[in-house]
């Protein structure tokens, strides 16, 4: 990407586009497009039509989304399709229309089978069965992608595809009904330690498996894919290494410094056992995620302290 060149940034204000916007700007980048969910809804396409035939972008990262937890995805499945699918068409046709260079478009690890072989390579996609509390989102990023890869086959355009693992970091959603595990774990041992609660209670059974990435690593991998990458297969984003829920929320609690119980409600859904991405195609192109679990989760929790005072 040429230093002037105008990028836009759908979904800035979220998790991955706040740390996108951060990283293109330290980078020197400086023609940077962004609208609010209010300004510009990407669900309306003669809107997003109206709005890339006035700014005509050269490139475009599209990672807005409707996007939350395992809680959030199997009782909004509805909300989860619709918006996702009328972003990624809108989008992703709007660019070919107004022959945009290249579009980096975002799906995500429950892309693959409920049961994949681990680590999951790229290419066990649609080789079984979808884990049905993200089915529909899942759905919806898989358009996504096939959309990328038909427009590249019919149109020859240059549109990639990047399927990050769980990600947090600075801008997550902390909302407990909404949110991952981490952000939500960091939120319940801060409030349990600030009320001197004697037990926090985590859903599922802290067996599941899980990897997580510091959004700015991501970001980071986003802006090299851009520069680096230009095959329509998909590609994964992640560190290659897994967690239990168990270990992860131990881990949170001794850095929150919560003193008391953890309480598993196996009532509450597990949901995937286990998706851990093979990273080596991303590795042999020489980028590599660098910050380690515990450091992206203090600078986290700084963050988080600093913003979500009283
Ligand atoms: N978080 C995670 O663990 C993972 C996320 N991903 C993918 O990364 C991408 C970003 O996720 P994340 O940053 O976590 O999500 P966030 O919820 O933090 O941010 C989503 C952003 O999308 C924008 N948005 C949502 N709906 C619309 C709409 N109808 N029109 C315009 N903008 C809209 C919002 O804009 P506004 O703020 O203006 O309302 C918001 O800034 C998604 O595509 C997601 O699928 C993939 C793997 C894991
Ligand atoms: C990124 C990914 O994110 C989602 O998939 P997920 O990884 O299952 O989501 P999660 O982060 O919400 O949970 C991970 C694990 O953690 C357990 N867990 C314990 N206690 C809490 C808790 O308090 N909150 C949450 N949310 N989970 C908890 C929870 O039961 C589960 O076993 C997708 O829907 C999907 O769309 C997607 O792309």
């Amino acid at each position: 990407m040429e230093k002037q060149a105008k990028i836009y940034i759908t979904g800035h204000r979220g998790l991955v586009g706040s740390a996108v916007l951060r990283a293109l700007q330290q980078q020197g980048f400086h023609n940077l497009v962004m609208r609010t969910s209010q300004e510009l809804d990407l669900r309306i396409q003669a809107d997003v039509d109206r709005f890339f035939e006035q700014e005509q972008p050269d490139y475009v990262f599209v990672v807005a989304g409707k996007v939350g937890g395992i809680m959030a995805n199997s009782t909004y499945p509805a909300e989860f399709i619709y918006d996702n699918v009328m972003i990624a068409a809108n989008v992703i046709h709007a660019s070919y229309k107004c022959k945009v260079k290249k579009l980096l478009f975002t799906g995500s690890s429950c892309i693959y089978p409920k049961f994949a072989r681990q680590p999951i390579k790229e290419d066990y996609l649609l080789d079984g069965k979808l884990e049905p509390t993200n089915d529909a989102y899942a759905i919806a990023k898989i358009a996504g992608i096939k959309m990328c890869q038909a427009y590249h086959r019919q149109y020859g355009v240059n549109f990639i595809s990047a399927m990050p693992t769980n990600l947090y970091g600075i801008n997550d959603n902390f909302d407990l009904q909404s949110s991952h595990v981490l952000p939500a774990l960091i939120r319940k041992f801060h409030d349990a330690k600030q009320g001197n609660a004697p037990e926090v209670v985590l859903w599922g059974t802290g067996r599941p498996l899980r990897e997580f990435l510091f959004v700015d690593d991501l970001a980071d991998a986003l802006l090299f894919l851009m520069e680096h990458y230009n095959d329509p297969e998909i590609i994964n984003v992640g560190v290659g290494k897994e967690i239990s829920i168990r270990e992860v929320a131990e881990l949170i609690r001794d850095i929150v410094g919560f003193q008391g119980k953890l309480v598993f409600d196996a009532t509450k859904p597990d949901g995937t056992p286990r998706k851990l991405l093979d990273v080596s195609k991303i590795q042999q192109l020489g980028w590599q995620a660098k910050t380690p679990l515990v450091d992206g989760i203090r600078k986290t929790y700084a963050w988080f302290e600093a913003t979500h005072r009283g």
